[in-house]
């Protein structure tokens, strides 16, 4: 990258930049990064905020919106042609049954595959690849991973499409690293993992709120307390993608093919009692000390789900919470605990728990049909 400490030089592009994860690293980058000239925001489906960025929020900095599908090369090209700078976060997040398995290893493998070659044709030489705790685990075995860092052993085992997605995509992402891009130097890639993202524009939280709403401001616990669930603050996993774009020019050698876990503050605690954080102030209880239904009724409940979702699969697309996939991950404690990315970049939280808590909430309470 060019050193440009006075003028705007930087070019970057994120794709799925209109996503939950997308916009904030959108935002972040208009507020944290005084070298962009231009920022490109490529997605499927463009968002009307985008507009509004275009012509008031963006400063000096040009906002190009690009309405495209990372599945089709010749548009990731044409896109990237003149970045400097990819962050590629675009990416098909379903654990629900609403997608096929080929789609989503289309969006997720072979768009990550199309990112990459056009890296090399393009010139562009800096990809930060957003992965997935879910590249490592919960597996299928539901072996805790306590406190883990990215050396902590695990069998990893995937079953499911889409973290079998990830990892195909993170490894694909760790492999281009070195490799030579049009104009003869070598690509600088890295991948960020980051645990259950949470925050303003959380839809699996806006669902349990909307849920609890229904049920007269009531939630039944189904997981047990004690299963610890690794989560991030959605603003800390966006810093965290901007502070590595910035660095791995400087740090390449150090930072080029590394994974990192993307980690905050926020307390480890079970799915549910983490979600109370957020939805309690916003008058949603849970009830129950422990799960109201015994473990082997969920699952039946769970299979049975699955079992409905393939019958209906030719006339409707039933996609409840409750599978089988979705039941395991809340019942398996997987939390993680490193400093890799502090000692590599200097990462630390851009928000204490206190205010990425207060912000979530704040989000809840404004939103359409909440209760206040
Ligand atoms: N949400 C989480 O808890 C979580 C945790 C770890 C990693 N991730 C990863 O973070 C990334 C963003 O996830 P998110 O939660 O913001 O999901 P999201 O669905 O809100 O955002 C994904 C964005 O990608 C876009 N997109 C999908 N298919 C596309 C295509 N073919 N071409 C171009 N754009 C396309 C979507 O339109 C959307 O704007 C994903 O790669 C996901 O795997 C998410
Ligand atoms: C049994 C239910 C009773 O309340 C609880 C079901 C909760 C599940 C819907 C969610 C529990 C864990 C979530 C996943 C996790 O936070 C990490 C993820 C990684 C990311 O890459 C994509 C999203 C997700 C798979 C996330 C999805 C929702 C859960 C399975």
């Amino acid at each position: 990258m060019a050193d440009s400490a006075q003028v705007p030089t930087l070019v970057y592009l994120v794709t799925g930049g209109c996503g939950f994860l997308g916009e904030h690293i959108v935002r972040m980058l208009l507020e944290r990064e005084p070298r962009l000239r231009e920022l490109r925001v490529f997605d499927l489906h463009l968002s009307s905020w985008l507009e509004e960025l275009k012509t008031e929020g963006a400063g000096p900095v040009q906002v190009t919106a690009i309405q495209g599908d990372v599945t089709q090369a010749h548009e990731v090209a044409a896109a990237m042609a003149g970045s400097h700078v990819v962050i590629h976060t675009a990416g098909l997040v379903d654990v629900f049954g609403k997608a096929s398995p080929k789609t989503i290893h289309k969006v997720n493998v072979q768009g990550t595959r199309n990112v990459i070659d056009a890296c090399v044709q393009t010139g562009t030489r800096f990809l930060v690849y957003t992965s997935s705790m879910e590249v490592v685990g919960p597996n299928t075995k539901g072996h805790p991973f306590y406190r883990g860092n990215e050396d902590t052993p695990y069998e990893a085992v995937h079953r499911h499409p889409y973290p079998c997605s990830k990892a195909l995509a993170e490894q694909l992402v760790l492999e281009a690293n070195g490799r030579k891009v049009n104009g003869g130097l070598p690509l600088v890639t890295c991948a960020l993992r980051p645990t259950g993202i949470y925050g303003e524009g959380h839809q699996v939280m806006r669902d349990f709120y909307h849920q609890g709403l229904r049920f007269g401001g009531r939630l039944f616990r189904a997981v047990p307390a004690s299963v610890e669930h690794g989560r991030v603050y959605v603003g800390n996993v966006a810093w965290m993608h901007v502070l590595v774009a910035q660095e791995l020019e400087q740090r390449a050698a150090l930072m080029g093919g590394q994974v990192y876990f993307c980690y905050d503050k926020s307390p480890y605690k079970s799915y549910e009692d983490f979600n109370m954080e957020f939805l309690n102030p916003c008058g949603i209880r849970l009830i129950g000390t422990h799960p109201l239904l015994p473990y082997w009724l969920l699952a039946l409940l769970a299979a049975l789900n699955a079992l409905l979702q393939w019958l209906l699969r030719p006339l409707v697309l039933y996609t409840p919470l409750l599978n089988p996939y979705t039941l395991a991950v809340a019942n398996t404690t997987f939390t993680v605990s490193t400093n890799k990315a502090q000692r590599h970049f200097g990462y630390k939280p851009l928000f204490s728990w206190e205010e990425s808590r207060a912000r979530t909430i704040h989000w809840v309470q404004t939103m359409e049909g909440s209760a206040r």
